[in-house]
Order: structure tokens, then C-alpha cells, then sequence
């Protein structure tokens, strides 16, 4: 079986030019079939309050409104994708874009209003492999952004961490798949502004003691979510860390465990 790589990259990666281009010339040369998943909520929320349009987050995730939406899909699918697109096309990687409409691959349906009405924001209901799989066949590389659809004409807004563990849960049964959770920070820490205090191995042991110690808060809470609901539906690795993790072998990141 080959072993296909899914790797998110959030917005701290995305919003450094320098970085991102540092990052994709490495991630060009990623041997094997890979999957890139990127954020953009940041860049998002700047447009929007450019724009005027008010920006509200509930537990890490937006309340998507008609005109958010507009941007999300103008940021995301647009400038964002179509930039990371035509850059890995100068490092001889060939790239097509993806949101979860195109090709049909992420089907989702609009979150049901519990306590919050999330708007037009969607939860994942099935991948698609079929057209993925022939274009990673080929030696084509998918690069998804944040958006899926619900099969009746609507976007959604979709947490990139949940398309990224989406597409590795999908594909498991046709690759051995990893998944890495790249962001600006080697882990997760033990202490949040000390980066040399890597948590180097999280099971669901410790991961409930690390966030009733408060030592897990704010967007690691629904990436670790995400890294348990992969690990626990036969992705092989999920790891958190910066991108060095991919490409040196003596670098400390966080692995999780089932
Ligand atoms: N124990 C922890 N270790 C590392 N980061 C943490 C921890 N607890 C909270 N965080 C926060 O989680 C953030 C990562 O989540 P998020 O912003 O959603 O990631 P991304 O940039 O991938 O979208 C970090 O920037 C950090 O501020
Ligand atoms: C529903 C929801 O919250 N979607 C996210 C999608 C973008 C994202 O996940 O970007 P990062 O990985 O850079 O945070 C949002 O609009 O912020």
C-alpha cells in the first residue's frame, strides 16, 4: 500500500509570504501522494472587517453569515487556493484546487441550530475518493481550502482542520495515510509560550488531564478533536508540529495516539 500524506497548514504559514514560499519549495518536493489543506481564517476576518462585515467566532469556528460567506469563498477558494496553485506550479509540483464542491469529493450538510446558529457552516458527511484517487494516481496534487457543499446548490464553511482529517479518515482504506497538522509552534506545549516544552505523545489518557489542567485551550481544542477522530478511524499517524516535522528527522512535534 503507498502512504499518502495529508498535511494542513494554518494561518500563520499562509500569511508570511516568505514562509509560505519556503514552505511550499520543501512541500513540492514531498515524494508520493500528498493532499495540501489550507486556513485562511485570519486573512478572512481582515477582508471582513476591511469590509465592514462584523466577524463572530464561537469555540474557534465562524458564524457564517450571507456576505461571510461571500468573503470566506472570494478569500478561500480564491485568492488564497489560486495563489498557493500557481506557486507550486513554478516548483514543477502540479497542483489543481479544490473545495469540496469540485469533483463532488466533501459533501457536508448545514449545522442543525442547537444553542448557536452557525449560519452557513457545514459538517461533514462524505469524501469522495474516486476523481482524488486518479488525479493522486497520476502524480497530481489536490490542494483543498476550507469550503465543501451540500449537493443542493449551497456552500459551507468547513474548518480546514476537519477537511484535512476528513480527506486522511476517507482515504485510509485505499493508502496508509498521515496526516500533520503544521503551524507556528513545534506542538503542542506544556506551557503555550514556551516553545522548547513539547508534548511529545498525546493519548486520551493525558489528553483529558492536559485540558482540565487548562493546559489545552482555544483553536488546540478542536485540532486535537479532529487528531482523535482521524487516529481512531484508521489513519496510521497524525502528527501536530511546525512544518519541519516533514522534512528533518531530528525535530521534536507532538504524535497522537488512539
Ligand atoms: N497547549 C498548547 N500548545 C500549543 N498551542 C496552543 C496550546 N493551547 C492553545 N494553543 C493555541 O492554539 C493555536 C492553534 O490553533 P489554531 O489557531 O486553530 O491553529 P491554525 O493556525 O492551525 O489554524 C495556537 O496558536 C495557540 O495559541
Ligand atoms: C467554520 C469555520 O470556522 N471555518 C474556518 C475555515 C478557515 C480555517 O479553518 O482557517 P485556519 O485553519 O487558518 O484557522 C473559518 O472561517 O475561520
Amino acid at each position: 500500500m503507498k502512504t499518502l500524506k495529508v498535511i494542513k497548514i494554518g494561518g500563520n504559514i499562509i500569511d508570511d509570504e516568505q514562509v509560505l514560499n519556503h514552505f511550499l519549495e520543501r512541500f513540492s518536493k514531498i515524494e508520493g501522494p500528498k493532499i495540501l489543506v489550507h486556513g485562511g481564517g485570519k486573512l478572512a476576518t481582515k477582508l471582513a472587517n476591511k469590509m465592514g462585515v462584523e466577524v463572530k467566532m464561537t469555540n474557534g469556528r465562524r458564524i457564517t453569515d450571507a456576505d461571510t460567506l461571500d468573503i470566506i469563498t472570494m478569500v478561500y477558494a480564491g485568492k488564497i487556493n489560486k495563489n498557493i496553485i500557481a506557486k507550486l506550479q513554478t516548483k514543477q509540483c502540479n497542483a489543481i484546487g479544490f473545495s469540496g464542491a469540485d469533483g463532488n469529493t466533501i459533501v457536508s450538510e448545514r449545522r442543525p441550530i442547537k444553542d448557536v446558529d452557525f449560519g452557513f457552516v457545514g459538517d461533514v458527511l462524505k469524501v469522495n475518493t474516486n476523481t482524488l484517487e486518479v488525479l493522486l494516481n497520476a502524480g497530481v496534487t489536490p490542494v483543498f481550502c476550507a469550503i465543501t457543499h451540500d449537493e443542493n446548490g449551497q456552500l459551507l464553511n468547513t474548518n480546514a482542520d476537519t477537511i484535512a482529517s476528513e480527506l486522511a479518515i476517507g482515504f485510509a482504506n485505499i493508502f496508509k495515510t498521515e496526516l500533520y497538522y503544521c503551524f507556528e509552534k513545534n506542538g503542542v506545549l506544556q506551557n503555550v509560550s514556551d516553545d522548547n516544552s513539547v508534548i511529545e505523545h498525546i493519548n486520551s489518557e493525558n489528553y483529558k488531564a492536559l485540558i482540565n489542567d487548562g493546559i489545552i485551550a482555544d483553536g488546540m481544542l478542536p485540532k486535537l478533536n479532529n487528531c482523535f477522530h482521524a487516529i481512531n478511524h484508521n489513519v496510521d499517524k497524525v502528527c501536530i508540529g511546525k512544518p519541519e516535522m516533514l522534512f528533518k528527522s531530528n525535530i521534536k512535534y507532538t504524535t497522537i495516539q488512539g
